[in-house]
């Protein structure tokens, strides 16, 4: 028996697929039109609340239910006082689906005029051009009026009010329509916000969506949520390793008093080529992540740079709290062992040795582009999985193009997919996988994947990812070997989402730098 999404303490993230399937069983359950009234009305309330002064409102309408929601949305804000500027996407013979035809008799019915000119003037922008039902196999329409309303609702310094999805990002990638990705603007400039409905979709929180869904807010459009609980309606076909889940906060339990550091585990990091073999110098990248390691709460860190002498003075930038060891002496290491943070081409060297280690791994830039590269680590990498028993965990933390070196593949492809790639490579390796970026996915063997809603762009500097790794082997240290995947899912959520935070809590006027970033990290509980 697997735990259904119904076990889930907030509303996962449904694929498109996934949800009309329970939209269908929902709206069987209540009166006809039942759901689209109540997705205008969610939508006419948020209006008011984000933009009480707007007096002029553009209302963007499809030729689908998404269009149909608008003009819901259009007949409460009209009745609350507004002028109602309302656009709607003419289909030839086609006929608007039912419900949809329904909204567009009452809103006639209530006197709305629909032109297909965007106003002069507006306030608030309403967009419900396209929700769900966006296909990413249609070419460019060569002209017409849509393209104009979406240019205008991307460049407009206006509020904009997206109604389920913003339009034109695909719900479950978080990617633009193809032939729409070359036309918009790096970031929005004026205000924006999405009311989805129902769930969660994934793509609102991951790669371009977290820009332009902007503030996010849920309609669950029936009081208590119940497509997720099982009293009400049988969820028990979607499990938690179908769906995914927002991580927007650790949980941890707070920390006993009796506590010592035995119990917090020790961390080693492998990596840092010295300047000296091929003339790059990346001792940095493995200090910061022994550094973070320390700062987010190993009970003892172990250092060793590659190709350095255990009698070498003490590099500049490494604290007396981190403790030097020669390749040899890292074999004792119990905890955990983050491998490839500036290990350039030497690491490949050291990668059979890392793959022995009996506690949980993380594998980190140099060592993944090494594993790409040769097919006979990737055979040590499954095989480390396959005997998790009496060793550990496995976690890779791959940023998209070192994932695209791992499965053969190119960078916009794992960008068009990031869950779906995530998700491949994690079942290809059995390991859990961390794919940076904007809206970081975690992803398990089984399927089971988090998006992770902390962190911005000031990470986007080089070393965040080294410091990363330190903070997610830091983590994991405590368990034991043995431990499975599932044993270390919530850590290693707890260390993404934390890594994320330090950037979203950052002082203003303070540049964040890898460095201190990894100084600003702390023991959770
Ligand atoms: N039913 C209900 O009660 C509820 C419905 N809800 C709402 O319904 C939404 C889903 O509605 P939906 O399934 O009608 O899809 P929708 O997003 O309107 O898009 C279809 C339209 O877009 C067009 N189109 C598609 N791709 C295109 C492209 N690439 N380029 C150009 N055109 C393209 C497509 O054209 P067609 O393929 O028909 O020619 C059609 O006209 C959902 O997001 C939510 O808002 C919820 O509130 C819950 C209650
Ligand atoms: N725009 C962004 N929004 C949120 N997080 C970001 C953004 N850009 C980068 N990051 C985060 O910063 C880190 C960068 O890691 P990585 O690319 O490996 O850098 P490096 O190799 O230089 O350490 C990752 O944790 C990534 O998720």
């Amino acid at each position: 028996m697997h735990p259904t999404a119904a076990d889930l303490p907030y509303p996962a993230l449904l694929s498109s697929q996934q949800l009309r399937a329970r939209e269908t069983r929902l709206a069987r359950q209540l009166p006809p039109y039942s759901l689209m009234a109540r997705a205008g009305a969610a939508t006419a309330r948020l209006a008011l609340a984000i933009a009480p002064h707007a007096r002029h409102i553009w209302v963007v309408c499809g030729a689908g239910n998404n269009g149909g929601d608008g003009l819901e949305a259009a007949i409460h804000l009209q009745a609350a006082g507004k002028t109602v500027h309302l656009s709607l996407m003419q289909t030839g013979d086609k006929p608007l689906p039912s419900d949809a035809a329904q909204a567009l008799q009452r809103a006639q019915a209530a006197g709305l005029r629909i032109g297909d000119q965007a106003p002069g003037h507006f306030d608030l922008a309403i967009d419900a051009l396209w929700g769900i039902g966006l296909r990413a196999d249609r070419s460019s329409p060569a002209d017409g009026p849509m393209l104009d309303w979406l240019q205008q609702l991307m460049q407009t310094e206006k509020d904009v009010l997206c109604m389920d999805t913003p339009s034109g990002l695909l719900a479950d990638t978080g990617a633009w329509l193809p032939w729409l990705a070359a036309q918009v603007p790096p970031s929005p400039k004026g205000r924006r916000f999405t009311l989805s409905m129902l769930t969660l979709k994934p793509g609102l929180f991951t790669l371009q969506g977290r820009d332009w869904a902007g503030e996010v807010w849920l309609a669950p459009l029936s009081a208590g949520n119940p497509l997720w609980r099982s009293d009400q309606i049988p969820a028990t076909d979607i499990t938690v390793s179908d769906c995914g889940q927002l991580v927007t906060h650790a949980r941890s339990p707070a920390l006993a008093h009796d506590s010592h550091k035995g119990i917090f585990g020790d961390v080693g990091v492998l990596g840092g080529q010295s300047a000296s073999s091929d003339g790059q110098g990346m001792e940095g990248a493995a200090i910061l992540a022994a550094s973070a390691a320390l700062h987010a709460g190993a009970g003892r860190v172990m250092l060793h740079l590659l190709g350095s002498h255990p009698a070498s003075p003490r590099p500049t930038g490494v604290v007396a709290d981190i403790m030097l060891r020669s390749l040899e002496a890292m074999r004792a290491l119990r905890g955990s062992l983050v491998c490839g943070c500036g290990g350039g081409s030497q690491v490949v060297q050291v990668i059979p040795q890392a793959l022995q280690h009996p506690g949980s791994l993380v594998l980190d830039a140099d060592a993944l582009n090494a594993i790409a590269a040769q097919p006979q680590l990737q055979q040590a990498l499954v095989q480390r999985a396959a005997t998790a028993d009496n060793r550990g965990i496995t976690v890779l933390t791959p940023h998209p193009l070192e994932l695209a070196r791992l499965l053969g593949t190119d960078t916009p492809a794992i960008q068009s997919d990031r869950i779906g790639a995530a998700r491949q490579a994690a079942q290809q390796w059995q390991c859990l996988v961390v794919l940076k970026g904007s809206g970081t996915v975690v992803a398990a063997p089984n399927g089971r994947y988090a998006i992770n809603h902390s962190g911005n762009a000031r990470l986007a500097i080089g070393g965040t990812g080294d410091v990363l790794a330190g903070c997610i082997g830091a983590h994991l240290a405590a368990l034991p070997p043995g431990s499975s995947w599932a044993d270390g899912w919530q850590p290693l959520l707890n260390a993404v989402w934390l890594h994320g935070h330090a950037a979203d809590t950052w002082p203003l006027g303070r540049m964040l730098t890898a460095s201190r970033l990894a100084h600003s990290l702390h023991r959770p509980g």
